[in-house]
């Protein structure tokens, strides 16, 4: 195999890959760059804490009974904390679009506090295990592979590993979020949960067991990996 050294291609384009970063991080600046890495640490560190979580409960208990609300406090505070991103859109340190990083983390909100957290009888659903599965791996892999960057780093398995894993992970993780909603809906009908009935003072009505179904029909045009 020819070396870099022997004849030159390689060589030309690492240098010009490092002038990028360098300059992608002096367009950055000191404060932003910093930053982020501190929230892509912190990030990777935390999905890490949940993966470990999950397959210590697992190794221990030998079902995933359970395993939802063993790890809830954490994957709560994590992708809460993931709000942050729309937030680096938005000021512009990051360059991803806002809407794709809003109806990503939007999402993943909703799942967490509108569907899982509030209603218990999901919560150990087979589904739920699949979409946790499919975000944890997502999210390690995600963070890791942006701290890396921007420590001009990259490890080329995390760099595969953010470009093919999705394909993979991203049908897994949509199954489970829609099957979780889809085991949700007797309970939402049968408790008239976060829906307001007519008459009212401010003759309002939201039904959330149908807000259920356009969020599932909402996801069609996302089957395509965003
Ligand atoms: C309230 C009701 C809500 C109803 C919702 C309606 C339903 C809608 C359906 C939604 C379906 C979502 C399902 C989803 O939850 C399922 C899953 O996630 S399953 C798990 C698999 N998922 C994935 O693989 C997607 C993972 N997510 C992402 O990749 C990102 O979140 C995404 C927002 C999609 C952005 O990805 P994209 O590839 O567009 O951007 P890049 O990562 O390449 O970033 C672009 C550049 O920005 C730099 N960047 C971004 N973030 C950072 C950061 N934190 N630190 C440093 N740099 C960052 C990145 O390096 C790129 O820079 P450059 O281009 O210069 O290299």
């Amino acid at each position: 195999m020819a070396s870099s050294e022997e004849d030159g291609t390689n060589g030309a384009s690492e240098a010009s890959d490092e002038k990028e970063a360098t300059g992608k991080r002096r367009r950055l600046g000191f404060l932003a760059t910093a930053w982020l890495t501190f929230y892509n640490i912190a990030m990777t560190a935390g999905w890490l804490v949940l993966a470990i979580a999950m397959v210590r409960f697992y190794m221990e208990k030998g079902t995933h009974r359970g395993l939802y609300k063993s790890i809830q406090k954490t994957l709560k505070f994590f992708q809460t904390f993931a709000l942050l991103e729309v937030v680096h859109c938005l000021i512009g340190i990051v360059p991803t679009s806002v809407l794709v990083t809003g109806v990503q983390v939007s999402s993943r909100i909703f799942m967490v506090w509108l569907i899982t957290h509030s209603i218990k009888p999901i919560q150990n659903e087979e589904s739920v295990v699949l979409f946790l599965v499919s975000w944890t791996v997502t999210e390690i892999t995600r963070y890791s592979f942006y701290t890396f960057s921007l420590l001009d780093h990259l490890p080329h398995f995390i760099k595969w590993a953010r470009y093919n894993f999705f394909i993979i992970l991203y049908p897994v993780g949509v199954a489970g979020e829609l099957l979780t909603i889809y085991a949700a809906l007797p309970y939402v009908k049968k408790s008239g949960m976060f829906s307001v009935r007519l008459p009212n003072k401010y003759n309002v009505s939201f039904d959330y067991y149908y807000f259920l179904l356009i969020t599932m029909a909402s996801y069609i045009p996302r089957l395509k990996p965003i």
